[in-house]
């Protein structure tokens, strides 16, 4: 692979070299010591793991978000382990050098540490997950914990926290005011009861940055500003396969929507005037 120009003219930031060792959670720590930035993408399925996985993107995430991004809720608290399940095992079957971190679902982990216990262990036996991520605050403590006296490294996510939705009245920004402290409080917690990092959602930038000060295991910002020590987006909303209004926190690297589209409209085209397929298509 690394021999191929990179197609379509792009130039990868990262130079794909298959023979590169697997990510751990030390080396993700080594680069927040180092002060070297990383990025994260959701991944759900093969092609798309390979390809980030081929573009040297050190972690992908099989988020909840497959809820709206690939069964079409509308939102992230219908979908199901056995659902996420087979999305997990397409990725991590598909990504040779990539950390595979799967997202822990609504309902999947909030009663007990044992119930997280057994949903976690099942996303590794069964889908090859190497972490788990699972949202909340303080609450959480018991269950990263367990998770991490278990051998099972596990990421927090605080700041909005897409499955409390209803409970936090909507896509809303945290941590404002008063409880820019209750964040930097609680990272510091998960931190000491064992999680190898922080996601924070839709926080103010200089809290973000506080937080990311304030612990020694890397932080993963999503609408979370310029000084998280990492960078996660949802792959269709980055590279423009989801259309309509996106969050402000999108960056769009691409127009993979209208490529898709011109290719569908040119291939019926083809088909209605009879010009595919061609002898060279034909035995
Ligand atoms: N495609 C997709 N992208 C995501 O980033 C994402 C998902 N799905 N599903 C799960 C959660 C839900 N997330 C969301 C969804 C919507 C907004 C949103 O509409 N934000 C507005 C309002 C912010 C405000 O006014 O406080 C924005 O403009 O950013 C933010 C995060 C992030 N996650
Ligand atoms: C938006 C990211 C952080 C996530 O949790 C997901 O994709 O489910
Ligand atoms: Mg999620």
């Amino acid at each position: 692979m690394s021999e191929q120009p990179a197609p379509y003219g792009g130039t990868p930031a990262v130079e794909a070299d298959e023979s590169r060792e697997r990510v751990r959670i030390g080396h993700l720590r080594e680069m927040k010591q180092r002060g070297e930035k990383w990025a994260m993408l959701t991944a759900y399925d093969m092609y798309t793991a390979a390809t980030f996985d081929q573009a040297g993107i050190p972690v992908l995430l099989i988020g909840d978000s497959a809820s709206n991004n690939v069964y079409g809720n509308e939102t992230s608290l219908p979908v199901t382990v056995d659902e996420l399940i087979p999305l997990v095992r397409a990725v991590s079957r598909s990504a040779r050098r990539a950390l595979i971190l799967a997202d822990l679902p609504f309902g999947s982990y909030q009663t007990s540490a044992e119930q997280a216990f057994t949903t976690a262990a099942r996303f590794m036996k069964e889908g090859g997950a190497h972490a788990v991520k699972l949202e909340g605050g303080l609450e959480m403590l018991p269950q990263v914990e367990t998770l991490t006296r278990s051998g099972i490294p596990v990421m927090a996510h605080i700041g909005f926290t897409p499955q409390a939705e209803h409970a936090l009245g909507g896509y809303r920004v945290q941590g404002r005011g008063e409880e820019a402290q209750r964040l930097v409080d609680t990272a510091i917690a998960f931190e000491r009861a064992g999680a190898f990092g922080i996601l924070i959602e839709m926080v103010p930038g200089e809290v973000a940055a506080r937080i990311t000060e304030a612990v020694g295991i890397p932080t993963v910002g999503i609408g979370a500003g310029n000084g998280c020590d990492a960078q996660v987006l949802v792959w269709q909303d980055m590279a423009g396969l989801r259309t309509g209004r996106l969050p402000r926190f999108v960056k769009q690297y691409a127009d993979v929507h209208g490529v898709l589209h011109r290719a569908a409209l040119d291939f019926a085209a083809d088909v209605e005037a009879g010009t595919f397929p061609g002898p060279e298509h034909t035995f």
